[in-house]
C-alpha cells in the first residue's frame, strides 16, 4: 500500500545512491517509482515542465508547499541561482524526516530550508523571516489547500507583480476550486500544461502556471 512508501523509498535510497549528487538522487527515486512502486512525487515528465518554468523564471526566493520525500525540492534547488532562498513546507513529520535525509544525502542542505507545520500557520511567518515576496511558488500539497493558501499568500503581501505560481495535479487528483479561482481572477494570467500523472503514462494530469499581475 501507499502507506509506508516513504520508509521503503528511504531504505532503497540508503542502499543505492551516490551521496552528494542531486541528479543521481532524482534518477534513483524515479527508477524506484517506475520499477517497484509509484509514489506521489511530481515525477520526471511533469518534473521537466517544472524545471523549464524554474529556469525561465530564474527566481531568487522560492516556496514549495508539500515537500513529501524531497524529490521536487531537489529538482527546484538544482536549477536555482547561487544567492537564492528556497523554503519547503511539509506538515507530516514522518515525510519531513525522510525528506531531510534525502536532501542531506543529495548534498543540498545549504540550498533548501525545510519548515515542518501546516501551511496556513507557516505562510504568515515568512515576512518575519525577512522574505519580502516569493518569485516562484510550487503548490503540491493537499488539493483542498491550494486556493486558501494562494489567497493567504496574496493577503500576506508575499506575491509581487510577476510572481509565478506552479500548481501540480490540477487534473488528477484535481483541484477544481483552485482552477476556477485562479482562471477567473484578473490578477492572474494562467497557462495549462497538459501532461500525465507521475509514473502513469495512461492517466492524464496537468500543471497550471499562474503569473500574478497584481
Ligand atoms: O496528495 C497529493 N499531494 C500532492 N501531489 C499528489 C500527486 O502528485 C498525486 C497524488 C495521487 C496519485 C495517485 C492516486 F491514485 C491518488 C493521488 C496525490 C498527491
Ligand atoms: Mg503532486
Amino acid at each position: 500500500t501507499a502507506e509506508g512508501f516513504h520508509l521503503r523509498l528511504l531504505e532503497h535510497v540508503r542502499k543505492t545512491v551516490k551521496p552528494g549528487d542531486a541528479s543521481n538522487m532524482i534518477a534513483t527515486i524515479d527508477n524506484y517509482c517506475y520499477t517497484v512502486e509509484s509514489g506521489m512525487n511530481v515525477g520526471d515528465v511533469k518534473g521537466k515542465i517544472l524545471d523549464d518554468i524554474v529556469l525561465e523564471t530564474n527566481p531568487t526566493t522560492v516556496l514549495e508547499l508539500g515537500t513529501f520525500c524531497g524529490y521536487s525540492a531537489l529538482r527546484i534547488a538544482r536549477n536555482l541561482p547561487e544567492n537564492s532562498r528556497f523554503f519547503t513546507v511539509e506538515f507530516n513529520p514522518e515525510h519531513a524526516a525522510v525528506a531531510k535525509e534525502i536532501i542531506h544525502t543529495a548534498g543540498m542542505d545549504d540550498k533548501i530550508q525545510m519548515l515542518i507545520g501546516p501551511s496556513q500557520e507557516m505562510i504568515p511567518q515568512f515576512k518575519g523571516m525577512g522574505v519580502s515576496h516569493f518569485d516562484l511558488v510550487f503548490v503540491d500539497h493537499e488539493k483542498d489547500l491550494y486556493k486558501p493558501d494562494v489567497i493567504l499568500l496574496e493577503k500576506e503581501g508575499l506575491l509581487k507583480k510577476g510572481s509565478v505560481i506552479v500548481a501540480d495535479n490540477v487534473v488528477y487528483p484535481g483541484s477544481p476550486d483552485y482552477i476556477d479561482y485562479v482562471r477567473n481572477n484578473p490578477k492572474f494570467k494562467s497557462t495549462n500544461y497538459m501532461s500525465e500523472l507521475e509514473y502513469h503514462k495512461d492517466v492524464v494530469d496537468a500543471i497550471e502556471k499562474s503569473i500574478y499581475i497584481g
